[in-house]
């Protein structure tokens, strides 16, 4: 019911304030376009929220954090319990998000939407983690509408309370798995191309991960063209989570930030639910796992920054706060030609 409105409510971006936007960076006393992707990305800006007043003051992180049943395939250097231990240090603040938003001046909002054991966290649990799906469906359809409608309320109640862009970050050992599963079936591109180490793996846990991820496939035939079939069947809560984070900035009319690989798979999913939400989609950066480019290039977006980066947690979307804030107090208060008195130059194409 949630996730139907919501799909309804999906618009395409207002050109008319990506105009205006673009003609007040024109008209500011600089060489034009000269802060490039950053001018770019307030055109986004304004024409999701359309408005090309742009402030971005009120920003948020929401970290999807949820446990895999993969993860007894031995897929992960890490064991299952430090999904609840860095959860909970997210909300203690010390987790890597969690001084990252400190600094960039964020609010945090770490969710419980699958963790195996009971948390601190805000507790939207479907499930206490998913099913092994190299053994059979990670969910049902059903716990995937749970997850991705309790995306969509999270991002509702976020506007509600004023913020003007989300960042999104998950926690959960074993979801680089299930993000190559997703990157695999949705792009068709061969499990050993867009499978790589996640956090730390091993060689020998790198094949373990790749025959793992061709199982739960050929146990499971997911089917493509269907988002949600493939949320459930061969994702996670996280990935569900952060899809309806997606659809429901689309349908809200709010900037959401991609973060790493993970963040990107949900991405495609919710792209596959809709194809309109990308517009509404900023690319942070390219995660070091082998399927980011693969992923962004099949949205058809670019990634602002290049860093080797493949923390997850949000860390990706959050480092781009603060060059977006920058982009802001130039467009909202510098001088445009006109008040510097510089004669405005012929653009040479
Ligand atoms: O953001 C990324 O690109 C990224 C790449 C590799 C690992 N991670 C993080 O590491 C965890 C998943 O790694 P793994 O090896 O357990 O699948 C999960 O908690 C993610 O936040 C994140
Ligand atoms: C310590 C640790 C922190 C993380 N943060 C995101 N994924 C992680 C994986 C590990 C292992």
């Amino acid at each position: 019911m949630i996730l139907e409105e919501t799909l309804e409510k999906i618009k395409k971006p207002s050109q008319e304030a990506m105009e205006r936007c673009r003609q007040h960076w024109d008209s500011i006393a600089k060489p034009l376009h000269s802060l490039g992707k950053l001018e770019d990305a307030l055109v986004r800006i304004a024409g999701m929220t359309g408005n090309e007043r742009i402030h971005l003051d009120k920003k948020a992180l929401v970290v999807m954090c949820a446990d895999n049943g993969v993860v007894e395939e031995g897929v992960t250097q890490s064991g299952q319990e430090v999904t609840a231990i860095v959860s909970e240090n997210m909300l203690s603040g010390k987790a890597t998000s969690s001084i990252m938003c400190r600094s960039t001046g964020a609010d945090i909002f770490p969710v419980d939407i699958g963790i195996a054991r009971d948390t601190s966290l805000r507790n939207e649990k479907v499930a206490y983690g998913t099913k092994n799906m190299a053994k059979g469906p990670a969910m049902t359809r059903q716990e995937a509408v749970q997850a991705i409608e309790t995306g969509i309320r999270i991002v509702r109640e976020l506007k509600e309370k004023g913020y003007q862009i989300l960042a999104t970050g998950e926690m959960g050992i074993g979801n680089t798995t299930t993000s190559s599963a997703l990157a695999a079936v949705f792009l068709g591109i061969p499990v050993e191309a867009v499978t790589g180490r996640g956090a730390g793996l091993s060689t020998s846990g790198l094949t373990k991960k790749i025959s793992a991820i061709h199982q739960a496939i050929q146990v499971n035939q997911p089917d493509p063209a269907d988002g949600i079939d493939v949320l459930a069947k061969v994702g996670g809560f996280d990935l569900a989570g952060m899809a309806g984070l997606f659809l429901g900035g689309a349908a809200e009319g709010i900037p959401v930030v991609i973060d790493g690989i993970i963040s990107e798979a949900a991405a495609l999913a919710a792209y596959v639910i809709c194809p309109n939400c990308v517009n509404y989609m900023i690319a942070s950066h390219l995660s070091k796992e082998p399927a980011a480019q693969m992923i962004l290039s099949k949205l058809g977006l670019d990634a602002m920054l290049d860093c080797e980066m493949h923390l997850g947690e949000g860390t990706g979307a959050l480092t781009l706060f603060p060059i977006l804030d920058l982009a802001c107090v130039v467009y909202n208060s510098m001088s445009t030609f006109e008040e510097a008195s510089i004669e405005q130059y012929e653009h040479l194409v």
